[in-house]
């Protein structure tokens, strides 16, 4: 299984999630620069967090225009699996491929801490190897992680299930307290918190692992199945 992990000027979670599925996984991984007009090389697309663009005008708000975003979009219709954390959940709104949006925290302040998340939908591509209801320890690290969206979207977003993730303790005044959400496919998933700073016992938690793992297994799954037809 091949991951890209795309690279914004302004990234700074490239490394980390880089060294994640490298440490976690032994999978191939590639950085791909921002500019890129082809990822049919990949079988998952890590969009990861930082300040891309400096942040300027919102969160994500200029990534979207980014040569390689039209590559994610065609990568979702083909049923890729594609997860963004923290910016990279803000550049996936922004990109209309999930729904709702970030908002500065309640607080105003940038967040920096762990905190606990409850898994709520475990039968998704990305948390399969979590038992329902589980709670793990993952680290937030925003100042504009307040999910968002009309009572309308939040209506669908719990009808089919894509709420991924809701936090224990809401840190920032997100919307039903969502942490980490999912296109109603399933493919698409983005979340606040950084799974990626939680893969070893010396970061503080290894809570974040199974993401990773549930995305190989469940490349694996499909792929072997595809391959026995
Ligand atoms: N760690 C990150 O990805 C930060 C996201 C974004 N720059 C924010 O502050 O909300």
């Amino acid at each position: 299984m091949k991951f890209a992990v795309l690279v914004f000027p302004g990234s700074n979670c490239d490394i980390d999630c880089y060294k994640a599925v490298e440490d976690t996984l032994g999978e191939p991984v590639d950085y791909v620069w921002h500019t890129a007009t082809d990822l049919s090389a990949y079988d998952c697309i890590l969009v990861p967090g930082g300040f891309s663009y400096g942040d300027y005008l919102r969160c994500g708000a200029i990534s979207r225009f980014a040569p390689v975003m039209a590559e994610v979009a065609k990568a979702a219709e083909e049923g890729k699996y594609i997860l963004g954390i923290c910016n990279g959940f803000q550049i996936l709104t922004e990109a209309g491929l999930l729904p709702g949006t970030l908002r500065r925290n309640m607080s105003l302040k940038f967040r920096c801490h762990d905190t606990v998340l409850r898994v709520e939908n475990n039968e998704n591509p990305f948390t399969a190897q979590y038992a329902a209801g589980e709670e793990i320890t993952i680290p937030i690290a925003h100042g504009e992680g307040n999910y968002y969206c009309d009572e309308a979207t939040l209506a669908e977003l719990k009808k089919n299930n894509q709420i991924i993730f809701r936090y224990v303790n809401n840190p920032n005044g997100s919307v039903d307290d969502i942490a980490g959400i999912s296109n109603r496919r399933g493919n698409v998933v983005g979340m606040m918190p950084h799974p990626e700073r939680a893969v070893d016992a010396l970061l503080g938690s290894e809570d974040g692992k199974k993401m990773f793992t549930s995305i190989l297994k469940a490349w694996r799954d499909r792929h072997e199945s595809a391959s026995v037809r």
